[in-house]
C-alpha cells in the first residue's frame, strides 16, 4: 500500500503532520515536502476528513498528469460560491465537456491574439519601458529605497488587461490598485485550502470572517468584470480587428450554437486570467529581484551579459532572448525557487491510474506538490541555493524537466508563453537599468514566502540605483 503518516478517524494525519511543521496551515506545501522526505514521492495523507495522495517528483507528476483519468477536479461548493457563480466555470476549475471545449478555445485564442507574435510582444515591450520610466521617477533618476514585493503587481495586471481588451492603466490609477487588492484577498489568503476543502469551516470563527471577507471582495471583483464585459459588448463590432479575448469570445458566440458562450463563462474565464496570471507573474518577478539582491554575484553576471548583447538597444525585446543564456538560466532558477503556484489545483481521479509502483484507485484525491519537486534534494543536490549555473552546460542553457512551474500534461498552464515572455522582458529590462542591493537600515529581506494559492515574498525594500 501507499506509504504515509498514520491516518486517524476524525483528525486524519494532523497530529503527525504538526511534528513536521507547526505552521502547516500557512505552509502546506512546505510541510508536505518535509513529510515526503520521510515517506516518499507518492504518499497518502489524511487531511481534514479526506485521504489525499501527494505526488512530489517529476516522474510521478508526469505519469499522473498525462492520464485521461487525472483531469477532473474535486467539487467544492464553497469554492464555487467564492470564485464563480455557484458552479465550476471558466477554464481552470471546470472539467468534462465545458473544460475540454473552453481550454481548446483558450489556447487557440491566446495564440491568435499574438502569443509569441508581434502584437502582444509590442504591448509587453511597452509595459517594460513604462516600468523602467516609473522606477526612474521613484528614484529621481538616481537612487532610492523602493518597496519591491508588490512592485510588479500593476504592470503584470496590465499585461492581462491588454490580453482581454487592449487597454492599459497608469500605475497611479487608484481603480487598478483596488482591483488588485480584491484579487489578492482570494489568491494570497493562507487558509483558503482548508476553507474550501471543509464546508463546515465557513460557519466557524475565525474562518467565517475570512470567508465573508473573501466573498465580499470577490463579489466586487465579479461586478467589475461584469461591467467591463457589458461595455466591451456594446463597443464590439464583429468586422473590426480583435481587440482582445472578449472580442474573440463574442465573435465565437455569434457563430456557434454551443451552450458554452454565456456571459458568466466569459466573466469567470477573465477571473481565471487575473487570478491565475497576474499575481503569478508579479510574484515571480518580485522573487527575481529579491534573489538578485541576495546573490550579487549572480546579478553581476546577468548585467554583464545584458551589457554585452543589448547595450545598443533602447529597450530589450524578445529578439535578444536566444543570446542571453545566463539571463535565461537565472529566470529558470528564479521560477524553480519561487514556485509561485506551489500546489497545482487538486484533482479527483475518474479511473485507476498507475503512478510508479502504486495504483491510485478511481475517486482518489490527488495533489501535485510542484514546490517539493523544485526542492527535491536527491535531484538538485543543493535545492536551497540560488545557482543559475545548474542550467548551463558548455555555455548553453539546458532545460531540466524537474522545473515545471506551469504544471505538466493535459491541464498544463495555457498562459505559459505569455508569462515566460513577459517575465523575460520585465526582468531583463529592470536588471539592465537598475542595480538592486540591500537597503541601509532595513533588515536583510527573507526569502520565506507569504500567501496561499499563490505565494510571493514578504514585504521588502531594497536600494535601487540607476545604472545609466
Ligand atoms: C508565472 C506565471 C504563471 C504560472 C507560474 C502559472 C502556473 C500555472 C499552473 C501550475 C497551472 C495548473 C496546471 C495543472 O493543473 O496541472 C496553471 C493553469 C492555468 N493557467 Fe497559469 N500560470 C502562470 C501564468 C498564467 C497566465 C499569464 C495565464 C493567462 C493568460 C494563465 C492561465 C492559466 C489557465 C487558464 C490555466 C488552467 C488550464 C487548465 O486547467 O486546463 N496562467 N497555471
Amino acid at each position: 500500500s501507499v506509504p504515509g503518516p498514520p491516518i486517524l478517524p476524525f483528525c486524519g494525519s494532523a497530529p503527525f503532520l504538526l511534528l513536521f511543521d507547526t505552521k502547516m496551515i500557512s505552509y502546506p506545501y512546505r510541510m508536505m515536502h518535509k513529510v515526503a522526505q520521510k515517506y516518499g514521492n507518492v504518499m497518502k495523507v489524511g487531511l481534514g476528513m479526506q485521504d489525499w495522495y501527494v505526488l512530489s517528483s517529476f516522474e510521478e507528476i508526469q505519469e499522473f498528469s498525462m492520464s485521461d483519468f487525472s483531469v477532473s477536479h474535486l467539487p467544492s461548493k464553497t469554492f464555487d460560491e467564492l470564485y464563480s457563480f455557484d458552479r465550476p466555470l471558466g477554464i481552470i476549475f471546470p472539467d468534462g465537456a465545458l473544460w475540454k471545449h473552453q481550454r481548446k478555445f483558450g489556447v487557440k485564442t491566446l495564440r491568435q491574439l499574438g502569443v509569441g507574435k508581434s502584437s502582444l510582444e509590442d504591448k509587453m515591450v511597452l509595459e517594460s519601458s513604462k516600468l523602467v520610466q516609473y522606477m526612474n521617477q521613484l528614484i529621481n533618476g538616481k537612487s532610492g529605497v523602493v518597496a519591491m514585493s508588490d512592485f510588479f503587481d500593476l504592470p503584470s495586471l496590465n499585461i492581462i488587461w491588454g490580453l482581454i481588451n487592449s487597454s492599459r492603466f497608469e500605475y497611479t490609477d487608484q481603480k487598478l490598485k483596488e482591483q488588485i487588492q480584491l484579487i489578492n484577498k482570494f489568491t494570497m489568503e493562507s487558509t483558503i485550502g482548508p476553507l474550501v476543502a471543509m464546508r463546515s469551516l465557513k460557519y466557524v470563527p475565525p474562518f467565517s470572517l475570512i470567508y465573508s471577507d473573501i466573498k465580499n471582495n470577490m463579489d466586487k471583483f465579479k461586478l467589475f468584470i461584469r461591467n467591463l464585459v457589458s461595455s466591451e459588448t456594446e463597443r464590439f463590432r464583429e468586422d473590426e480587428e480583435l481587440k482582445g479575448y472578449i472580442d474573440a469570445f463574442l465573435t465565437e458566440k455569434n457563430k456557434t450554437s454551443s451552450e458554452f458562450y454565456e456571459d458568466e463563462q466569459l466573466i469567470v474565464t477573465m477571473i481565471d486570467f487575473f487570478t491565475g496570471g497576474s499575481g503569478t507573474m508579479s510574484k515571480t518577478l518580485a522573487y527575481g529581484i529579491l534573489y538578485c539582491t541576495l546573490y550579487p554575484q549572480v546579478a553581476e553576471k546577468v548585467v554583464k551579459e545584458l551589457e554585452e548583447y543589448t547595450s545598443h538597444l533602447p529597450v530589450i525585446t524578445l529578439a535578444s532572448r536566444n543570446e542571453l543564456v545566463y539571463t535565461e538560466a537565472t529566470i529558470t532558477e528564479i521560477s524553480r525557487l519561487a514556485s509561485v503556484l506551489p500546489i497545482a489545483p487538486p484533482r479527483k481521479t475518474t479511473g485507476d491510474i498507475q503512478v510508479g509502483k502504486y495504483t491510485l484507485p478511481k475517486g482518489s484525491l490527488v495533489q501535485m506538490n510542484l514546490y517539493a519537486m523544485h526542492r527535491n534534494t536527491e535531484h538538485w543536490g543543493d535545492p536551497e541555493v540560488f545557482r543559475p549555473e545548474r542550467f548551463l552546460k558548455d555555455g548553453k542553457f539546458v532545460q531540466d524537466e524537474w522545473v515545471q512551474p506551469f504544471g505538466y500534461g493535459k491541464r498544463k498552464c495555457i498562459g505559459e508563453s505569455v508569462a515566460r515572455n513577459n517575465t523575460f522582458l520585465m526582468f531583463s529590462n529592470m536588471m539592465r537599468n537598475f542595480k538592486f542591493s540591500p537597503a541601509p537600515s532595513h533588515p536583510l529581506p527573507t526569502t520565506e514566502p507569504v500567501g496561499g494559492l499563490t505565494i510571493g515574498p514578504q514585504e521588502y525594500s531594497v536600494l535601487v540605483e540607476s545604472r545609466i
